[in-house]
């Protein structure tokens, strides 16, 4: 359980004459939730679009499950294991709630194997129930995607993700734009989705992270400030001076 799912050493990205990210040297533990925060520009993204595939790193290499992901494109990436929500909505507001999961079903079933037949579809139907269940969205499987509220929409986005059986699940800030009840219930759902798999997420709420988390990984400037448990995280002084001022609930 405690080998390393993916790593990255010495990571780095610019752009242009900026240096996004610098040196990130990190071990993702199979079967944990990690947490990738830091303030404003820190490099968040930058390193949540590179472990995904989306995009490639200057410098340093990447490995899932042993393997350099150097040369392998980002659609293939599903196809390992690695699957990824999106900050920004990624759904089809005018299909149903399970019409949504059941084209990322097909078409992830498709691109595995062009011969498709009665049972194929028939598998993708039960794929797409099951999937809405494990989301906690199997009551509104009839309703069309537009009509979810804004927490549930993420949790559909998360279904789509998850259609593919990913090992490993990354999260583009999965809480942002919601209120407590929202958060409290998206905490409970990737707590849910941890006992299967691994997750690792971009997040700004500290304090949710702080209780959600195996691990957590601070970046500050495009370096990576601190790594740690939330006790070593909540300790460092380093990383109190950084959130500093910061309303969000770091306590
Ligand atoms: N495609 C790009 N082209 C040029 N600069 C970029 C690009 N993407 C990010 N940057 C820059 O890289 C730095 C890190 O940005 P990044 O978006 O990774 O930070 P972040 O921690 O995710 O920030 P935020 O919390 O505001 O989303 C910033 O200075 C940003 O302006």
């Amino acid at each position: 359980m405690n080998e390393p799912i993916m790593s990255v050493a010495n990571v780095g990205k610019q752009f242009g004459g900026l240096i996004a990210l610098k040196g990130i040297t990190a071990d993702f533990k199979e079967g944990q939730i990690t947490a990738i925060i830091g303030p404003n520009g820190a490099g968040k993204s930058t390193f949540f679009n590179i472990l995904s595939g989306a995009l490639k790193p200057s410098s340093g290499t990447l490995k899932f499950r042993g393997a350099d992901m150097a040369g392998v494109p980002q659609h293939d990436y599903v196809h390992r294991g690695i699957a990824r929500s999106y900050q920004i909505t990624n759904i089809f507001p005018n299909l149903a709630v399970l019409e949504n999961v059941r084209v990322a079903a097909q078409a992830f079933r498709s691109r595995m194997n062009i011969w498709t037949n009665r049972g194929v579809y028939e598998d993708i139907e039960e794929k797409a129930s099951a999937t809405l269940a494990a989301v906690g969205l199997s009551g509104r499987a009839g309703t069309l995607a537009k009509f979810l509220a804004h927490g549930q929409q993420r949790a559909l986005e998360i279904a789509i993700a998850l259609v593919a059986d990913p090992a490993l699940l990354l999260l583009d800030e999965p809480t942002a734009g919601m209120g407590p009840e929202e958060t409290r219930e998206m905490v409970a759902l990737i707590e849910k989705l941890a006992a299967d798999r691994t997750i690792l997420l971009v997040e700004h709420k500290m304090k949710m992270i702080l209780g959600l988390s195996d691990r957590v990984i601070v970046l500050h400037h495009g370096e990576l400030l601190a790594d740690g448990t939330p006790e070593e995280i909540r300790a460092n002084g380093e990383v109190r001076r950084v959130y500093l001022g910061q309303n969000d609930g770091y306590a």
